[in-house]
């Protein structure tokens, strides 16, 4: 992005904010989707291309970041508490909606939108974004539901160790006819991440940790278009009935991991992930816990919000699981 296009995405962030309320996430989204029309025409020509041709991984560079960032917060809860970042939220609803509908999950970083992906202590090995010394293996954002995000995007603030998000695209996986057949069907069920919480004034009720996060769902690997399709995968949250698709989510998981590859995001950078065509995830890294950890704005994207208002019933962004 040019220096003038930056500066045409700053002017809109400013009114975005001034118009709409920080307590009132989802009106301010509303406002976002008609205030994109207005960001630069070769933005929006390129982010509508991208969406057409359904491009895997696309990275947009020179947003703006405030000189004065806060230091990282110590997890998103912290960040949640003083609104650390959150102009850079608003860069990100903005752009993000020039592709997509943001939305998020009633049970994922207390229901909000957009959320922070920093190291958290006590979560270093964890099997969510907060980890750090313990890689992030590759993954289908919430490949759990049907509403999954058609795009996950990442607006980086810092990476001083310049920690890259590793993705493989489905493209790269070379399979035979009988191992695609296989995981074309539902032989597979997918459930809810660590990141989805349960509720826990109920933790004694004897429901399963599991259930509370949010329904598990049966269905394929692979999907869609014959000749270009789309998958979901994540080898931590699912499971395959049988011994043959347990070979068959073997081989994915070792295809996936041979074709692996990463891209460095630098403050000013967004990457947008197409959720059906790419699996992503990160780099371990040691945390600091000093301010100046690396420090990412993560968004939800849907094509269609009334996926998300008929699955809840509701009118409304966040998805109550
Ligand atoms: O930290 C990253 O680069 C990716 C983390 C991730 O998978 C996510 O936030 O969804
Ligand atoms: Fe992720």
């Amino acid at each position: 992005m040019s220096a003038d296009e930056r500066a045409t995405v700053a002017a809109l962030v400013d009114e975005l904010i001034s118009d709409s309320e920080t307590w009132d996430p989802l009106g301010r989204a509303d406002r976002a989707a008609s205030l994109a029309q207005e960001l630069p025409t070769r933005l929006r020509r390129f982010l509508s291309e991208v969406k057409v041709a359904e491009s895997d991984v696309t990275v947009l560079s020179n947003l703006p970041v405030d000189d004065d960032l806060a230091p990282t917060p110590v997890g998103w809860d912290a960040a949640a508490k003083t609104g650390a970042g959150s102009r850079e939220e608003v860069v990100l609803l903005l752009c993000g909606s020039a592709i997509g509908e943001p939305f998020g999950w009633s049970n994922q970083q207390d229901g909000r939108l957009i959320h922070d992906v920093v190291p958290a202590p006590g979560m270093e090995r964890s099997l969510t974004s907060a980890s750090s010394s313990a890689g992030l293996s590759l993954h289908t954002e919430d490949v759990f539901h049907p509403c999954r995000g058609d795009y996950v995007s990442l607006f980086c603030l810092r990476n001083p160790d310049r920690i890259g998000t590793t993705y493989a695209r489905v493209d790269t996986l070379s399979l035979s006819a009988a191992l695609r057949d296989l995981l074309s069907s539902d032989s597979f069920t997918f459930h809810p991440d660590d990141s989805h919480v349960g509720v826990t004034l109920n933790a004694i009720d004897g429901t399963d940790e599991r259930e509370r996060r949010g329904p598990s769902e049966s269905g394929a690997v692979l999907f869609g278009p014959g000749d270009r399709p789309y998958f979901r995968f994540d080898i931590d949250f699912m499971e395959a009935d049988g011994a043959a698709a347990t070979d068959a989510m073997r081989v994915v998981q070792r295809e996936l991991s041979e074709h692996a590859e990463s891209v460095v995001l630098s403050p000013g950078d967004a990457v947008f992930i197409d959720n059906y065509r790419v699996v992503h995830g990160r780099e371990p890294f040691t945390p600091r816990y000093d301010g100046t950890d690396r420090w990412l704005k993560r968004v939800n994207l849907t094509r269609d919000l009334r996926r998300i208002y008929t699955a809840n019933a509701a009118r409304s962004r966040i998805i109550v699981a």
